[in-house]
């Protein structure tokens, strides 16, 4: 089952060097420096494997710091020799050159030297592929802002360590803040030759340097017609690099007013598209389908699929069968766009923002569609938060316009608490948008989504394999992440891929919040509010959970004892047959009941009437299976209709003797009366098949039909698309 995640990453704050806030007497010398160096990289050159995934450094929020949010120009200049030990040098930047070939492991390790010949190590985390200073070519020229310094494990070996990528600037050779002694001067003597050797870069597909080279041949060109040209092919790398900011800009500097522009625009609308700007995009295409432009065949192709991006923005209508249908292990983005007009950010009083209804929704119907904002194709359970996290940093470095989405997040108020937060994340700062690493794990880890492999729909399959099961990929989904939580929700959340499906449990009127289930919720009250407070610091208001709350403390106490005696009980049966089949012995169905009629008891009328019993579920359930397996349809009757109850759907026949229920009840009413509290699930679902199994045994024929049209109904809101409740297994 999906769920959203949180991991606790604040953890103690590590133990200070004793050196801490004082310049080193004794460093690791120039030769010794080099010497360790050329080992690791040896051992590097050894052992590597090409294409494995690359080592990330998740950031320890208990470490936590912010961003230089200077220019390196407003910075007094230092020597490496002036560091202190664990000292963010605020006010200060160094200017150093890159000596040594870079050590690749969580970061890129490299030596530098300063303008008076001192050298030390540098250590660059973070940085996306997509960047030159991923591989700190050799020869370059880095400033970086307000450096750290730290002590790295042995005696005497220290390390500058950059972990906000942009606190380092890969500085033009030309840069009149490269002081005298480091010097160069430009590498190549004209702009037709920074441009040759970009091309060169780009037949080899070393796209990085083919943009920087780019870059160079722009700077040296003034005539805008000969620059044209050089856009149009630094349009296209960023186009494979992902820097859709950029390719978008640099495919809008080309035009030139000429009937070529078509391709200007046939670009910037692809760069549009990518950012799933699609009526930007719709309106790029629509310039290079005028009657002068000339690229019609592949453009009218891509104007059509934004028509349908747009119709889906605007319409929800979508095949999600045939989406479903799409899905593979390689081919989890959905080509759609979000469906999001049913709903408004607003004040919550709750907390900060949430979603609102704009109008009113009726139980099934869909509340929003939304595509992943960002979501890696890694549904490793091990490697799904670092994947997130590391697309993140990335995307936010190569596409600063995706600051104005993500960063609005609410990244934890634990962070916040202890954090200062400088409000200017994702402002482009020498060149580069400012990007705060903590700030960033803050927001995954407070508003990330697990999606199940492939889709929802696969994951409620008993045929699923148990290794399927467990995989699940991390997530952004900005917009779903404005809502808050409920014990008892109205809306449920389904994936397709990287489609997040969003439709209402129950009738919503217009302007309610919205509300969804951050995690399937803990049976007690207390236990799952612990789980609140730890993952996302709240306490739930919700109706269960106030309800709840009114409950007598020793019988709270009485709950929990007698649940965990239950459960112990239950986890030791079934025993099977010896031939795969569980048998349910008479004495321990026996037993089973009596200990759930005393926990039933346990919860006073005054406060259980209309609310949930979560802890009964699991029991409830037991007996259903138990006398299903024995045929006793009419227990099965009796003990579906509890787990219903229990659920919190009151709209459900009290008399428990199936022979005299009146035939005129409608399962799909306890949807849309049962009030505010009921919880949806897909075990609500499995009770309904299992209770149209049991009325058709009973003879109940309609009956037994009217339970699987509310089952599939229900199936359809908890896949987010299909009514085979078949799926399920028997
Ligand atoms: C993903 S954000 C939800 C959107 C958030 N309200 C905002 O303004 O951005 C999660 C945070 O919202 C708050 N929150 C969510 N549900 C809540 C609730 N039921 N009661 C109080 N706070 C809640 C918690 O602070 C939680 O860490």
């Amino acid at each position: 089952m999906a769920v959203a995640a949180k991991q606790k990453t604040i953890t103690s704050a590590p133990q200070k060097s004793s050196l801490a806030g004082t310049i080193p007497t004794k460093k690791l010398t120039k030769e010794q420096l080099f010497k360790t160096h050329e080992g690791h990289i040896k051992k590097q050159n050894a052992t590597q494997t090409p294409n494995g995934p690359r080592a990330v450094k998740q950031p320890n929020l208990a470490e936590a710091y912010p961003a230089s949010t200077k220019s390196i120009r407003d910075l007094e200049i230092i020597s490496l020799s002036e560091l202190s030990v664990e000292t963010h040098h605020r006010g200060k930047g160094l200017i150093v050159k890159v000596v040594s070939p870079p050590y690749i492991g969580a970061g890129a390790v490299s030596i530098v030297e300063d303008q008076w010949g001192n050298v030390d190590k540098l250590a660059i985390y973070n940085q996306g592929d997509s960047a030159i200073l991923s591989g700190v070519p050799e020869g370059c020229i880095v400033a970086i802002k307000e450096p750290y310094y730290v002590q790295n494990g042995a005696e005497n070996d220290f390390m500058i360590c950059v972990d906000h990528p942009s606190d380092v600037i890969l500085l033009r050779f030309t840069d009149s803040i490269i002081p005298e002694p480091l010097r160069l001067g430009p590498l190549l003597k004209s702009a037709a030759e920074w441009r040759t050797a970009g091309d060169q870069a780009f037949l080899e597909r070393d796209f990085p340097t083919s943009v920087f080279c780019y870059t160079e041949a722009l700077e040296g060109l003034e005539d805008d017609s000969a620059k044209a040209p050089v856009y149009t092919k630094r349009a296209g790398v960023n186009l494979l690099l992902g820097r859709y900011d950029a390719a978008k800009s640099d495919a809008l500097a080309s035009r030139t007013g000429a009937s070529t522009d078509w391709k200007a625009y046939y670009n910037a609308g692809r760069a549009a598209y990518s950012l799933c700007e699609y009526a930007i995009s719709k309106s790029y295409f629509e310039e290079a389908l005028k009657p002068n432009a000339k690229g019609a065949g592949g453009v009218q192709k891509e104007y059509e699929r934004v028509l349908a991006r747009v119709k889906e923005e605007e319409e929800g209508a979508y095949d999600f069968a045939a989406m479903h249908a799409s899905l593979s292990p390689t081919s989890v983005h959905i080509d759609a766009g979000s469906f999001l007009r049913n709903t408004r950010v607003a004040d919550s009083g709750f907390h900060g923002r949430g979603l609102f209804a704009t109008h009113p929704l009726k139980a099934g119907d869909l509340v929003y569609v939304e595509k992943a904002t960002l979501m890696p194709n890694q549904y490793d359970p091990a490697r799904a938060s670092a994947a997130l996290y590391t697309l993140m940093v990335r995307q936010l470095c190569d596409n600063p316009s995706l600051a104005d989405t993500v960063l609005k997040l609410f990244p934890g108020s634990d962070l916040l608490d202890r954090y200062k937060h400088t409000g200017l994340e994702g402002t482009i700062v020498d060149g580069v948008p400012i990007v705060d690493v903590f700030m960033i794990e803050g927001i995954r880890t407070t508003n990330c989504f697990s999606a199940p492999f492939l889709s929802t729909y696969d994951d409620t399959k008993p045929t699923y394999n148990s290794a399927a099961r467990i995989m699940a990929a991390k997530g952004l989904w900005a917009h779903s992440s404005l809502m808050n939580h409920s014990c008892v929700p109205n809306t449920m959340r389904s994936f397709v891929g990287d489609m997040l499906i969003c439709r209402a449990t129950r009738d919503v009127q217009e302007g309610q919040e919205l509300f969804q289930q951050y995690v399937p919720v803990k049976t007690l009250v207390d236990v799952r509010n612990r789980e609140f407070e730890e993952g996302w610091g709240f306490e739930c208001r919700c109706g269960l959970c106030e309800g709840e709350r009114k409950s007598d403390g020793d019988k709270l106490k009485k709950k929990k004892e007698a649940m965990l005696s239950l459960e112990k009980f239950l986890d030791k049966k079934p025993s099977s047959n010896g031939k795969g089949t569980i048998v349910f012995p008479d004495a321990t169905i026996r037993t089973v009941d009596r200990m759930m009629r005393q926990l039933e008891e346990l919860h006073e009328n005054e406060v259980y009437e209309a609310l949930p019993r979560l802890t009964l579920v699991y029991p409830c359930n037991w007996l259903v299976d138990a006398h299903r397996a024995k045929k006793q349809w009419g227990k099965v009757v009796k003990y579906s209709l509890k787990v219903l109850r229990n659920f919190g759907f009151n709209a459900v026949p009290r008399d428990e003797d199936p022979a005299k229920l009146t035939v005129d009840w409608d399962p799909r009413e306890i949807y849309t009366t049962s009030g505010e509290v009921s919880l949806m699930a897909v075990h609500v679902v499995a009770s309904l098949k299992r209770l149209a199994e049991a009325y058709a045994a009973l003879g109940h024929q309609e009956l037994a039909e009217r339970c699987v049209k509310a089952a599939r109904f229900g199936y359809t809101m908890v896949t987010g698309f299909s009514e085979d409740v078949d799926a399920l297994g028997q």
